[in-house]
This record gives structure tokens, sequence and C-alpha cells, in this order.
């Protein structure tokens, strides 16, 4: 088993100007961590820093205090060990939908003949086994997503980081997405830390979800979930979003996220 740990990690992006002073904390004192076989969700309002939380974890930022570490070891910037899925899918237009899979391997010196044989069985996982050979434009939102979670899954990475990764998309397809990546992670055997900004989402992906307090960002909750596990078993979407369970723990969470008060309407 591995961890992605936060250790009392606070955020200042660093000033644009000289003399704009101090600029803003955006995160304080977080202490999370996500261990792999689990599926954090992050929930709270815009601009509360869950996408810089993400980016601290990927190793595209670094935390102004604080440290972030994978097993006891921090990190210095982005790993093979944690790879990012975004919104924008951000796959590569020139390469068909099988060498946008296995491009991460060739970086990594994978030999062709395996590099292929990966991203096959990734297309298949994916549920894209005949799409191997066409370009990106010719696909779908949805599809697209799915080569870009197979690409984040080809080199084997010990945490998925995902920022929104089904935002784009249409309700309906949002939806089958979702049983869809829960499915695929399970597989996997992954972490997975995931931004978004859907309640129902939160409460169908996770195994916790964590509430962002705004300005500064702060842990405002950590709460135990099972609805995935039910949807891991065979439950519907609409049997589980129809249990009165759900529904409280949905108007639990929305009453949460409204009510929490930055700092900045506390002092107006
Ligand atoms: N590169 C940057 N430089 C300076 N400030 C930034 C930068 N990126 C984000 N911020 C600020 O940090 C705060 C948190 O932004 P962040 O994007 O992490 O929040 P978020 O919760 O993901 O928002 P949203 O839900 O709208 O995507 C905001 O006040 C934002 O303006």
């Amino acid at each position: 088993m591995s961890t992605l740990s936060f250790h009392d990690v606070s955020l200042r992006y660093p000033a644009r100007e000289a003399r704009a002073g101090r600029p803003p904390l955006v995160l304080e004192r977080i202490n999370l961590s996500v261990r792999t076989g689990e599926f954090v969700v992050v929930i709270g309002r815009s601009g509360s820093g869950k996408t810089s939380l993400l980016n601290l974890a990927a190793g595209f930022l670094a935390p102004s205090v604080g440290r972030i570490a994978v097993d006891g070891a921090t990190i210095a910037g982005p790993g093979a060990d944690r790879a990012v899925v975004f919104q924008d899918d951000a796959l590569y237009p020139w390469l068909d939908a099988r060498d946008n899979i296995a491009f991460p391997l060739k970086l990594r010196g994978v030999r062709e003949k395996d590099r292929r044989v990966r991203a096959e069985e990734l297309l298949d996982l994916v549920g894209l086994a005949d799409a191997g050979r066409r370009r990106i434009s010719e696909l779908s939102g949805g599809m697209r997503q799915r080569i870009g979670i197979a690409r984040a899954l080809a080199s084997d990475p010990r945490f998925l980081l995902l920022d929104e990764p089904l935002g784009a998309l249409d309700a309906l397809t949002r939806t089958r997405m979702q049983v869809f990546l829960l499915d695929v992670w399970s597989k996997s055997r992954a972490g997975a830390l995931l931004i978004t900004h859907s309640i129902d989402e939160a409460l169908l992906l996770a195994s916790r979800v964590i509430v962002l307090s705004p300005n500064p960002g702060r842990l405002a909750a950590d709460i135990e979930t099972g609805f995935a596990a039910e949807l891991l078993a065979g439950a519907s979407v609409n049997q589980i979003k129809a249990s009165p369970l759900f529904k409280r723990m949905h108007d639990g969470l929305t009453n949460l996220i409204h009510s929490i008060s930055d700092d900045t309407e506390a002092a107006a």
C-alpha cells in the first residue's frame, strides 16, 4: 500500500508585482492523506483552492509551507507515480487513440511492441478496443475522456489525480462515465484524488468526501461514504440516488458548503 500525504501544507501564489503587497493565503494548514485503493473526492465553492490542491499533489506547484510526500518521501515535482487527468482531455491530436495511450510509455523508453500490447490492453479496459487507430478528432467527448484516463493508467501510477475530468460532458454521458471511471479505477488499485463541483458525483464516486472552505482553503469536513461500493456491487445510479440516505447526505453537504463563510465575507 502507498500513501500520498499533505503535511501542514499552506500555499500563497507568488505576487505578480513587487509592490502588490503580500498575496492572499490560498490554502492553509492542509493535512490530508490518500491511500492506494481509496477514492477521495474534494468539493468546495469556486475559488476554495481545489485545483491548487490537486496541482500541489501533482508536483506542478510547491507548497509555501509544509510538505507533500509519497510513502514519507517528500515530492520534488511531477512523477510517474502520480498521473493527472484534466477536464480538457489534453490529448495529442496528431496521434491516433492508441499512440496517445502509448505516449507516456514511449517517454519512458518502453519498446514499441510492449507499448502496443499495453495500449491495446488499456483500450480494451476502457471499452474502446476497436477505436485504437482512430484520430482524436473523430472521437466523442466521452470517448476522448476514456482515452485520457487510459493514457493516465498506462504507466501504472500509484495515484490518479483527476481535475473535473467529467465536467465538460453532457448529463447523460457524465453519469455513464462516473460508473465507468469507478469501474476502471477499482481495477487499477490506484489511489484517486478527484476534484468536482458536483455533490452527486462526489457521493457516487468517493470512499471519502473532503469539503474545502474558501479564503483561505481549509479542510472543513472529511466524510466516509459507501455509495461507490454499492455501485461497484451492481446497484444502479438511480437506485442509489433514490435512497433516503443519499438524499440526506446530499442535503447535508449542500447545507455545509453554503453555510461555510470565508474570512473575507465574515469581515465584511
Ligand atoms: N496561478 C495563480 N496565481 C495567483 N492566484 C491564483 C492562481 N491560480 C489560482 N489562484 C487563486 O487561488 C484561489 C484558488 O483557486 P483554485 O483554482 O485552486 O480554486 P478552485 O476551488 O479550483 O476554483 P474553481 O472551483 O472555480 O475551479 C483563487 O482565489 C484563485 O484566484
